[in-house]
């Protein structure tokens, strides 16, 4: 069972540790972005876009996947390292186009707010709620990592983890 602090696993090139107060989990490979390519957009006039000419009418994909990816932006872009957000300044909301998670612009999400409050309630809930194992004594480096392409990036092997309520309620 996973106690206050467990370090469950830790090698040279990945590690994986739980701490309830500290949530610190890193592994080989960094999550994709929720949409990987952004809804299609058209061009409502000709423009040049990074030495391309985009003439008015194209139908315009963003690739939010790659430009998550880019070397040129973000340091080990493969490894999962959720702390090279904190005291960040990225801005999810106007000109910081390196993290587009809610797309950008006159048609970027309107819910960013909302998602991002779920999403943290929901883990916060998670974490606090429950401790978490994975089954039949799997290390976490051998969770299965890969990708299926789609509309939204699923796992391409479900996540199977096995929750033990923790918190000292009776439940009636
Ligand atoms: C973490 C959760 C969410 C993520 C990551 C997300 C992401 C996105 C993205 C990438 C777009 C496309 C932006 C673009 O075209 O550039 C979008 C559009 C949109 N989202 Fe979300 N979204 C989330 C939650 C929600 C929720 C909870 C709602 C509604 C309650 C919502 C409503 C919409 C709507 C209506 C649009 C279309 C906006 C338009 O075309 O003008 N989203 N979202």
């Amino acid at each position: 069972m996973v106690d206050t602090m467990m370090t469950i696993m830790q090698s040279g090139e990945a590690e994986f540790k739980f701490d309830r107060r500290d949530v610190k989990v890193v592994l080989l490979a960094a999550p994709p972005p929720p949409s990987p390519l952004l809804p299609p957009h058209e061009s409502i006039e000709d423009c040049i876009v990074d030495g391309f000419d985009i003439p008015k009418g194209s139908r315009l994909y963003v690739n939010a996947w790659a430009i998550g990816r880019d070397p040129k932006t973000w340091s080990e872009p493969e490894k999962f390292m959720p702390e090279r957000f904190v005291d960040s300044n990225i801005d999810l909301h106007r000109h910081d186009f390196q993290l587009l998670p809610f797309g950008s612009g006159r048609r970027s999400c309107p819910a960013l707010q909302l998602g991002l409050t779920i999403m943290r309630l929901v883990i916060a809930q998670l974490v606090h709620c429950f401790d978490w194992e994975l089954p039949n004594g799997m290390m976490p480096n051998h969770i299965d990592m890969t990708e299926k392409f789609d509309l939204v990036t699923p796992r391409a092997q479900h996540l199977m983890a096995i929750p033990t309520y923790r918190l000292n309620v009776h439940l009636t």
